[in-house]
């Protein structure tokens, strides 16, 4: 009660106690409890006791971007360590993190992620994704489950070719993508994180009604894979091999895997939320907007489609594949943000999904899906810096360039020739948002939609 914290807006709950927001986040909703309380209290909350979240650009900015890459990471990324080890993303503070970026960073620059074999691979990934929806029956294919396929096979590329997966077609390989992406250890995970001592002496009853993640197929194949040698130039293995001293085998699988992890559901969940709200009644003014601009267009690069790179801006705006809060320690001696004195280790985060919807003046009626907003000259640079889905500064998303190659490509090819629409079955409940760990998914874990041809000639 008189911490400085006391005069931040939120709850009375807040003041005393973690536990509605820890039950929020066992029953996957976290991010929309954050949201309300952002409705109901303004751009600054405080959520719980020693935790508050903002929304406004001057905080992210500070939080996220502030000495090149802000604050320092909270334990709850303790979470996240594979094999016992820190990755570049589990890494917490400043110093270890730029060490461990310095060594990766390379191979996922635009420059890289643009070299003909990599955007080769992409393509011929992109393409077999089309070729099994449109020979499902009946032109219906559960898209949620294929799009994991696809980001797999294109991370995996750019991790390890010519050694990368084949979801699409090979059923082992799809068996291994789905023990990293269908995580469902989350009670699990976060009980072990907030009561480390009860979980340490009740794992194995835990584990009759909560699961925790084990991913022994996915294990194998990274530390296997991790070995060969003679990895394609544009591959991360192969900058390992350039580094080999610099990081031992067990670091290389770890990364390898965290890539996998990060680079499935994320991309995967992101265009399945896309392609569900393109194929909405609502939408299809915007997909006929662009299947005109890819037919007007044929054999132009990516990069230079303004209506495309509208349409996965307003996708990543409107459905962030990660919309929860990235958790940071105020650094030693405290900060003000937002005109709030914080005192050092208070725990400050922005979420995307609030960042994105709720400052009006950058995206007005922040709710709707409308592309065409990208399009204005008026406002562009600061929507851009709002754009929080990859997060900002120094720990922003590495994989970025390749995730958006890979929208890119497969958003391309889908409405170059054909339309999509929901299948009968689906209802709006089956797209609800559901809270993992760090990332969220469809409810139902399924989407269904109705591929058609388009008839070319009649565009
Ligand atoms: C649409 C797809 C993607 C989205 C929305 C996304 C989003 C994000 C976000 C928000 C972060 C910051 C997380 C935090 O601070 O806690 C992040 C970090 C990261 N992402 Fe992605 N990501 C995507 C795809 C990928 C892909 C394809 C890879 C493959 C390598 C990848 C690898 C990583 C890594 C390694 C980090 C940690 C970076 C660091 O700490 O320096 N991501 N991503």
């Amino acid at each position: 009660l008189r911490s400085p914290l006391s005069k931040i807006p939120g709850p009375t709950v807040s003041k005393f106690t973690t536990l509605v927001l820890k039950w929020k986040e066992i029953h996957a909703q976290r991010t929309t409890y954050v949201h309300q309380l952002h409705l109901q209290y303004g751009p600054v909350v405080r959520i719980a006791p020693n935790e508050v979240s903002f929304t406004s650009w001057e905080a992210l900015k500070e939080i996220y971007c502030s000495g090149g890459s802000g604050y320092d990471k909270t334990e709850f990324y303790d979470l996240f360590k594979i094999y016992g080890r820190r990755t570049m993303f589990t890494t917490l503070d400043k110093a270890g993190h730029a060490k461990r970026k310095r060594i990766l960073a390379d191979r996922y620059a635009n420059s890289n992620v643009m070299k003909s074999a990599s955007v080769t691979g992409v393509q011929e990934r992109s393409s077999k994704f089309l070729r099994h929806c449109v020979s499902s029956p009946g032109g219906v294919a559960d898209i949620f489950v294929t799009l994991h396929a696809y980001a797999c096979d294109c991370i995996t590329h750019h991790l390890f070719h010519p050694h990368g997966t084949d979801c699409i077609t090979n059923k082992d390989d799809e068996e291994m993508m789905h023990q990293v992406a269908a995580d469902d250890s989350l009670q699990n995970r976060l009980i072990s994180h907030y009561v480390p001592t009860l979980y340490r002496l009740f794992s194995k009853v835990l584990y009759i009604f909560a699961k925790p993640r084990e991913t022994p197929l996915a294990d194998d194949f990274v530390l296997e894979t991790s070995q060969i040698s003679g990895p394609a130039s544009f591959t991360l293995m192969s900058r390992f091999e350039e580094k080999s001293s610099d990081l031992d085998y067990i670091d290389k699988a770890a990364e390898c895997l965290d890539h996998m992890a990060a680079g499935i559901d994320t991309t995967g969940d992101g265009l399945c939320f896309l392609l569900w709200e393109l194929s909405q009644p609502r939408s299809l003014g915007f997909q006929r907007k662009l299947a005109d601009e890819l037919h007007q267009n044929p054999g132009i690069p990516l990069d230079r489609l303004p209506y495309l790179d509208a349409v996965v801006n307003e996708g990543l705006r409107c459905f962030p594949p990660i919309p929860m809060s990235l958790p940071r320690y105020v650094p030693q001696g405290g900060r003000s943000v937002d005109n709030f004195w914080l005192p050092e280790q208070t725990i400050v985060s922005c979420q995307a999904y609030s960042v994105h919807r709720l400052n009006s003046d950058v995206f007005p009626d922040g709710d709707r899906f409308n592309p065409d907003r990208w399009l204005e000259q008026d406002g562009d640079a600061d929507r851009r810096r709002m754009q929080f889905a990859f997060s900002n500064g120094g720990r922003g998303c590495v994989g970025k360039h390749l995730a958006i190659i890979e929208m890119k490509t497969l958003l391309r090819d889908i409405y170059s020739s054909y339309s999509t629409t929901p299948h009968k079955s689906m209802k709006a409940e089956d797209m609800a948002m559901s809270d993992q760990l760090i990332s969220s998914r469809p409810l139902s874990q399924k989407c269904l939609l109705h591929f058609h041809p388009l008839d070319v000639n009649s565009q």
